[in-house]
């Protein structure tokens, strides 16, 4: 398949502090090329009506609030998410089988519903540090348990980084969403991520949606970065 930008799979994290320097940020980017990604930090500063903000200036927002709880608290966490209208919302896959079914249930019969993914493991983990958690199994093992946990709870997709991405493909198919952040153009700063992948390798690998932050966030020209990152796509044949 052709890469085409008709459905954008750059999705840009805005780790900012608050709504002003976001709104400023996003004044440069074009909804037709990315999406955007708004997390604990910045839905704590800035709440619903920035998600409102940037979804009338024309983007999809992924919600990545992880909501990680007991099924019932998880279940109205995501139906407030959803009243929101944001496109992608998410839960940590290890909350286990009756939770991630909770929060499934809960969008039901909501009209058009947001995508609903789990966290696998985090992509700043590595083999030794999930050890240090009493998980013996390592990264990858992890990652494919609890993304066919996943899967068989019903969910949409996982979050996972693109080294697992061939083998989640194989075992779980392409519909099946494989969410990926840890990406870095080559040369940019891995910062705390420990399983980090190239934009191509990470899409050649299966990689459905690419979650990229401070590589274009931090940048001199973030709007420049991001173009450099789309021409690196283009043509790509996964
Ligand atoms: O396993 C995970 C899950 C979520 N994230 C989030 O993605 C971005 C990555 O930002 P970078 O600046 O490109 O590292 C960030 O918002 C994380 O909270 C993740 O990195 N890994």
């Amino acid at each position: 398949m052709l890469i085409q930008n008709s459905e954008p799979r750059i999705i840009i994290a805005l780790d900012f502090p608050d709504a002003d320097t976001a709104l400023s940020f996003v004044k440069s980017l074009d909804p037709a090329q990315c999406r955007l990604k708004v997390g604990f930090e910045l839905f704590v500063a800035a709440g619903p009506t920035l998600i409102e903000a940037l979804q009338t200036r024309g983007f999809e927002v992924f919600l990545d609030l992880k909501f990680h709880d007991i099924p019932n608290t998880v279940a109205g966490a995501c139906r407030t998410a959803a009243a929101l209208g944001v496109w992608m919302i998410n839960v940590h896959a290890s909350g286990g089988r009756r939770m991630m079914e909770a929060a499934r249930e809960a969008l039901e019969g909501e009209g058009k519903r947001p995508l609903l993914i789990a966290v696998t493991v985090l992509t700043s983990m590595d083999d030794a540090e999930l050890e240090a958690c009493g998980i013996g199994r390592g990264v990858d093992g992890q990652a494919r348990f609890l993304a066919g946990l996943t899967q068989e709870s019903g969910l949409d997709g996982v979050v996972c980084s693109a080294r697992e991405a061939p083998v989640l493909r194989q075992e779980l198919g392409t519909e099946f969403l494989k969410v990926t952040p840890g990406i870095r153009p080559r040369g940019s700063e891995a910062g705390d991520q420990k399983r980090i992948v190239t934009p191509a390798d990470a899409i050649r690998d299966g990689a459905t949606h690419l979650v990229i932050g401070r590589p274009i966030t931090r940048a001199q020209d973030p709007s420049a970065v991001l173009a450099a990152i789309h021409q690196e796509l283009l043509g790509l044949e996964t």
